[in-house]
């Protein structure tokens, strides 16, 4: 089993936490990325309804492109979502080719880093279920990366040296890193969730750094790897349960212990869900689907306003962030986001 650290930093209970630091409670927060007029919108509806669901006790900020339209934004503050406003950004001009074109749009996600307002912050992709309450992951000591490490086994990663031999991190025993390849590679985590501190400083270095990075495959997730690699601490698979675990490394996979799932898998995305694609007609997968649209078709889980103070801590909370969020951002060199996939 790969090195990890150790499982009992992370065996939250899940209990519903009933009491709040109130100094944190304003600083931490929850946060995916929306692109695009398309359907990731139905993803952080349901990310934010599940939330809900296991009670957790800080608010989804949602960081979205230009492209995102008005009605979209306006269902996601409807839903108790916080809609920050950001600019896309882009590996250096004429080299996106060298990353997969359908992820070039997620190097966006790095401006989350500037959300200093917050100063714990979990990031979530769009298309993640919580089926547990994991709020204990903010108490995670400050100065490290948590993110739950990858899988190199699906056709995704046939470019990769690791793929070409057989090599995965989640069974580094079974095909051994040949000695004349020189050292494996260091622990590789999924960039679709991460425990991380806003800082501008990071942010600034972050972006500085993008601009002399050529781009990869597999885009800010490639960057993200290697820009942290030094603070990276993995924490256990419940916490990002990428589906190709279930056919690649089912011994790794205690199915009723899995408190995050990431429908990360070619034709799992729940709300394009048609059991079609490989894979896609196996009763795990068609359980986690319907777990999500019971979640996601669940009109209790819908956002309240239970009182006008409430409504208008809401108001407040979403008027000081949009205010931040207004504030100038350091020019980069970007070019106009194409509408996302
Ligand atoms: O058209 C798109 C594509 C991606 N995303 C966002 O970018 C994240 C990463 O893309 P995706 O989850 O599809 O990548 P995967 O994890 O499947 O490789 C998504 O979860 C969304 O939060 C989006 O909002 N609109
Ligand atoms: O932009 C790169 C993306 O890379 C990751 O997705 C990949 C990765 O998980 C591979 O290991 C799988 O094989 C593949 O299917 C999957 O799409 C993140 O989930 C996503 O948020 C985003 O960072
Ligand atoms: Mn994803």
């Amino acid at each position: 089993m790969a090195r990890e650290v150790p499982v009992d930093m992370f065996t939250g209970t899940g209990k519903v936490i009933t009491t709040i630091n109130p100094a944190n409670y304003f600083k931490r927060a929850y946060v995916t990325f929306l692109a695009g007029n398309g359907d990731y919108v139905k993803g952080v509806v349901g990310l934010a309804k599940g939330l809900r669901k296991v009670k957790s006790a800080y608010p989804l900020v949602v960081a979205m492109l230009p492209d995102v339209p008005e009605e979209h934004r306006e269902l996601l503050r409807s839903q108790g979502c916080i809609v920050r406003e950001i600019e896309p950004i882009y590996p250096p001009q004429n080299q996106t080719q060298f990353a997969m074109a359908y992820y070039v749009i997620n190097y966006s996600k790095l401006r989350i880093w500037n959300f200093e307002e917050y100063n714990k912050m979990m990031y979530l992709d769009a298309d993640i279920q919580v089926f547990d309450n994991i709020d204990h992951l903010f108490d995670t000591p400050d100065g490290y990366f948590y993110a739950v490490m990858d899988c190199f086994c699906e056709k995704t990663w046939s470019h990769s040296p690791q793929h070409k031999i057989g090599y995965c991190q989640q069974c580094p025993e079974k095909v051994n890193w040949p000695a004349e390849m020189g050292s494996p590679p260091p622990l590789y985590f999924n960039a679709g969730m991460f425990v991380f501190e806003p800082c501008s400083l990071t942010y600034e270095n972050l972006l500085q750094t993008l601009r002399v990075t050529a781009p990869t495959p597999f885009a800010e997730q490639d960057f993200l790897n290697m820009f942290f690699q030094k603070t990276y601490r993995p924490i256990p698979l419940v916490y990002n349960l990428v589906l190709a675990m279930l056919w690649r490394h089912p011994e790794n996979v205690e199915l009723d212990k899995v408190k995050v799932v990431h429908y990360c898998a070619a034709g799992s995305k729940p709300w394009r869900y048609t059991g079609k694609e490989v894979n896609m007609d196996r009763e795990d997968i068609k359980m986690l689907v319907e777990k999500w649209w019971e979640i996601y078709n669940d009109e209790s889980l819908d956002f309240k306003v239970e009182n006008p103070v409430a409504e208008q801590d809401q108001q407040a909370y979403s008027s000081r962030s949009s205010f931040i969020g207004s504030m100038a951002e350091p020019a980069i060199s970007y070019i106009p986001a194409p509408s996302a996939a």
